[in-house]
């Protein structure tokens, strides 16, 4: 494992932004963080690379606990709120960084920094003041410098805002490389389940500072059928004849899609008033209703009956 965080609790002040939190991140893996505004995400990513103290809990870094071992931070590739010198380029700004990183040599800072910056998309700008740069452009070289020395573990907050559709696809494409290819563990944030759960291994759901879900995504999913009105009645008998749906309030959920049709047809049979019925293949993810209000999911198909 390669990084494991245990019970780890974050005050601000009186403010307790994150509850007793605990999570793994194994070689290889890509860890999706999503929550809504202000639910913790950076708070999290923060204190695993101590930019911030942690009230109480552990995190340790295969197997050494990292507080007691802050240079194996060093391993860490980070982007949280990057900041560049407006003055310098994009190169030289890069170049000062592998620099402070005890990187010396001419020829491997040339190679790497060409090679991140032509990853991210930049080459072609890499000459120009970085206070001309969009805030797109900076997100990419934000990623490019945590790119830089082949880091172990990847942590990202948001590397995904600000990019235009290409370039959030360009960043997931390099970011499933990394892990696929190269056996870096990732983890990174964003709002949005639906634009990250294509390349993650697992997604971790965070609320107000409390883990809320974390496991596969496809453990997850799952099929939605929301009607007009449903009696007692009508509930039994739809629980006594598919096994696997379950109801909350007016809405059917189950897993397997092949029921649809029976699932219509009996609604049908039933002489039940339906109006309008939507389906929609979305997770149960979904269901926090409330809590995750505006973490995304798919709406799929919509019958009309
Ligand atoms: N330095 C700070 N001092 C006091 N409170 C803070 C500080 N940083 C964050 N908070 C509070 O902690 C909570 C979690 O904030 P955090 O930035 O971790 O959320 P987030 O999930 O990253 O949000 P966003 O998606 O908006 O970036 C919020 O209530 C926020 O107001």
């Amino acid at each position: 494992m390669t990084l494991e965080v245990i019970n780890i609790s974050k005050y601000y002040g009186k403010h307790l932004a994150l509850k007793n939190f605990s999570m793994t991140l194994n070689p290889g893996e890509i860890v999706g963080l999503i929550g809504k505004n202000g639910s913790g995400k950076t708070t999290l990513l923060n204190c695993i690379v101590n930019n911030i103290h942690i009230s109480s809990g552990e995190i340790f870094f295969r197997g050494k606990k990292l507080l007691e071992n802050k240079h194996l931070i060093a391993k860490f590739g980070v982007l949280i709120e990057s900041c560049f010198l407006d003055y310098l380029n994009a190169y030289e700004n890069l170049k000062l960084l592998m620099l402070a990183d005890g990187i010396n040599d001419k020829e491997d800072i040339h190679n790497q920094l060409n090679m991140v910056l032509d990853l991210v998309g930049l080459e072609e700008r890499k000459k120009e003041f970085v206070k001309n740069y969009s805030f797109g452009m900076k997100q990419r070289l934000g990623l490019a410098q945590s790119l830089l020395n082949n880091k172990e573990v990847l942590i990202l907050d948001e590397p995904l805002v600000g990019l235009d559709a290409m370039g959030r696809e360009l960043v997931k494409k390099i970011l499933f490389e990394k892990a696929k290819s190269g056996g870096n563990a990732v983890i990174f944030s964003d709002h949005n389940l639906n634009e990250v759960k294509d390349i993650c291994d697992r997604i971790i759901l965070i609320d107000n500072g409390i883990k809320k879900f974390d496991g596969l995504f496809d453990d997850k999913k799952k099929y939605i059928v929301d009607l007009e009105r449903l009696n007692e009645g009508l509930k039994n008998l739809i629980l006594e004849k598919f096994n696997d749906v379950k109801i909350e309030e007016n809405t059917l959920i189950f897993s397997n899609p092949d029921i649809i049709n029976n699932l219509l047809k009996f609604l049908i049979t039933q002489n039940i008033e339906i109006t309008n019925l939507n389906v929609r293949e979305g997770s149960l993810l979904s269901l926090f209703k409330g809590e995750i209000d505006n973490v995304e999911h798919e709406v799929d198909m919509e019958y009309r009956v």
